[in-house]
């Protein structure tokens, strides 16, 4: 696989985003929260110093919720204020704004110290493309403003929006670009939608994927492709999903292409399960 940096992109989202951040009083960083490492940009904390922050992890709804806890605790280990949501249905949006306040509180009392009335809170999401800004936003506003999109890249246009009597949103999100490395970040980027899937390998993003499965979702796994046991190699496990999905060519072979498809698709639709692709301490 070809190692992406973006360093165009990165460049030109850092500079846009610390100019929209001159004039915000809270940031709202929105991470996957299947992916809550791999979906975070590492320039946040450079781009965010100074301002209160919260955490979101979004798509809450398709991760395993016995690992989302584990990454909340995380993170508040580390001093964040971190909520999860599911943008979609709206889950947990009610708690923004409160918090948001609650972070602003130094700067609300040192308005009213200075004898100011204390006016809304600005605030501002952060996140990498296709992670649910624009749904998050929306759902802020309770109406469509912000285009929505199930490919990465639409979000476009700006104004403030009214959130309740404290709070303001900037209604354009600052988008940040995902940074990868190794190639896992890549698959697991590809695997939840934050990345075109031209980008990377997707066959190796499919064995990377069934490997993981294996290990950590094994019953699942079962589950869904009506399999009794799991061979151990991984061509045996494209043969045998293939055969029950009927992903055949001529001559009865496997369509290794299409069980590659069927798996891609059934993960991001959460339609094998709730699951996540990371956990603190072992990014698994
Ligand atoms: N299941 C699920 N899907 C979500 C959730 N939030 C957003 N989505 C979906 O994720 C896709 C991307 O959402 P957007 O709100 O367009 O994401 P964005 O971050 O604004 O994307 P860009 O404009 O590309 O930067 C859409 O298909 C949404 O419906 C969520 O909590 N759960």
């Amino acid at each position: 696989m070809t190692i992406q940096w973006f360093p165009g992109h990165m460049a030109k989202a850092k500079r846009q985003a610390l100019e929209k951040i001159k004039i915000i009083d809270v940031v709202i960083e929105l991470v996957d929260a299947r992916i809550p490492l791999s979906s975070r940009n590492p320039m946040i904390d450079d781009i965010a110093k100074n301002k209160p922050r919260l955490m979101l992890l979004n798509k809450a709804d398709l991760a395993d919720p016995e690992v989302t806890e584990q990454w909340i605790s995380y993170f508040e280990s580390k001093g964040f204020m971190v909520l999860s949501i599911d943008a979609q249905k709206g889950t947990g949006i009610k708690k923004i704004p409160q918090l948001v306040t609650k972070l602003a509180e130094p700067l609300i009392n040192k308005m009213k110290a200075k004898g100011m009335n204390p006016r809304a809170i600005r605030a501002l999401i952060l996140g990498i493309p296709n992670v649910g800004k624009s749904t998050v936003i929306n759902r802020l506003a309770n109406r469509k403003i912000a285009k929505i999109g199930d490919k990465p890249g639409v979000t476009k246009a700006q104004q403030w929006i009214k959130v309740g009597k404290t709070m303001e949103l900037l209604d354009t999100p600052g988008i940040l670009w995902p940074k990868f490395e190794d190639q896992a970040v890549g698959y697991r980027l590809a695997l939840t939608g934050a990345i075109k899937e031209e980008i990377i390998d997707f066959q190796d993003a499919t064995v990377f994927l069934l490997t993981f499965l294996r290990e950590h979702y094994s019953e699942k796994l079962k589950e869904r492709y009506n399999l009794t046991v799991l061979p151990d190699d991984i061509g045996e496990m494209y043969d045998a999903i293939g055969r029950k999905r009927g992903c055949l060519m001529g001559g009865g072979l496997v369509d290794y292409d299409r069980v590659a498809e069927v798996l891609f698709r059934d993960f991001r639709s959460g339609t094998l399960g709730r699951m996540s692709l990371e956990v603190p301490g072992n990014r698994r």
